[in-house]
């Protein structure tokens, strides 16, 4: 997968470097360009902001350097097929795991983080017009710019990425992902020592009792998501449990 950020902050972008998706950079299963939009003004004082038409607070991003800085971007890919835009918003479709998957079927992600009040609406029509647009929330709150939510959206990805991930951290029972048994937050976990600050281990996870243990992190996980994220439960279909625990 190819990654492109383009910002005003590129030093915003780099944990990119480190970690999973640093990792996944040197071994070439992400190849990730990130770029300075400052590129692309043209004025002494490198201006990418100019004040709302019709008046109110903030300032708008500009489009005419949002286009030339995206053209070069698509002009540096010919031949890689379109990319699909992405541009973190408050407006935007919530992030899910569900289109977390989506995107990493992706060949190209083109990053477009805003600042201030957003980006001139031009650019988006514009674009939607050659590449697919993605307008996502990771949130619903106000960043000062959508580079958080570069990283947020990159990493969530890039964990699903083959290869990405070593064997010792999985994906597979992952909360959110598709499937209804999945749906549900993790339960608790635990590790050595058996005893820390007088606090021991559920029983269970100590028997041996493979299937037992499988029911207990279930109904763990049922019990955490029910107090939580009420709103998942709804989204569960009971016979996926029995499924389950015929499994078990
Ligand atoms: C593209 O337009 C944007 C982008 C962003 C940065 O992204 C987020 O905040 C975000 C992304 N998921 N959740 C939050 C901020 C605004 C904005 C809106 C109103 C006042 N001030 C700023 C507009």
């Amino acid at each position: 997968m190819r990654i492109d950020v383009v910002t005003i902050f590129p030093e915003y972008l780099e944990p990119l470097n480190v970690s999973l998706v640093g990792k996944a950079r040197v071994r070439g299963t992400l190849d990730v360009r990130v770029h300075d939009l400052r590129e692309w003004t043209h004025d002494r004082h490198n201006t990418v902001d100019d004040t709302p038409y019709g008046g109110g607070p903030g300032m708008v991003m500009k489009p005419d350097v949002w286009g030339e800085a995206l053209d070069a971007v698509a002009a540096s890919g010919e031949g890689e097929g379109a990319p699909a835009l992405v541009v973190p918003t408050p407006s935007g479709r919530s992030f899910t795991q569900e289109l977390a998957v989506e995107l990493a079927a992706k060949p190209w992600l083109v990053f477009a983080p805003a600042r201030y009040e957003g980006i001139d609406r031009r650019v988006i029509d514009d674009y939607a017009t050659r590449w697919e647009v993605h307008e996502v929330s990771i949130g619903d709150y106000v960043l000062a710019g959508g580079e958080a939510a570069v990283l947020v959206i990159t990493e969530a990805v890039a964990r699903l990425l083959p290869g990405v991930l070593g064997n010792a951290e999985s994906h597979r029972d992952d909360s959110f992902a598709p499937g209804a048994m999945a749906d549900l937050l993790e339960g608790p976990v635990y590790t050595k020592p058996p005893v820390w600050r007088e606090r021991g281990i559920p029983e269970v996870l100590l028997s041996g009792h493979h299937g037992r243990i499988a029911r207990w992190r279930r109904d763990e996980a049922f019990r955490r998501t029910a107090a939580h994220r009420p709103d998942l439960i709804e989204r569960c279909d009971p016979a996926a449990f029995d499924k389950h625990d015929r499994a078990l």
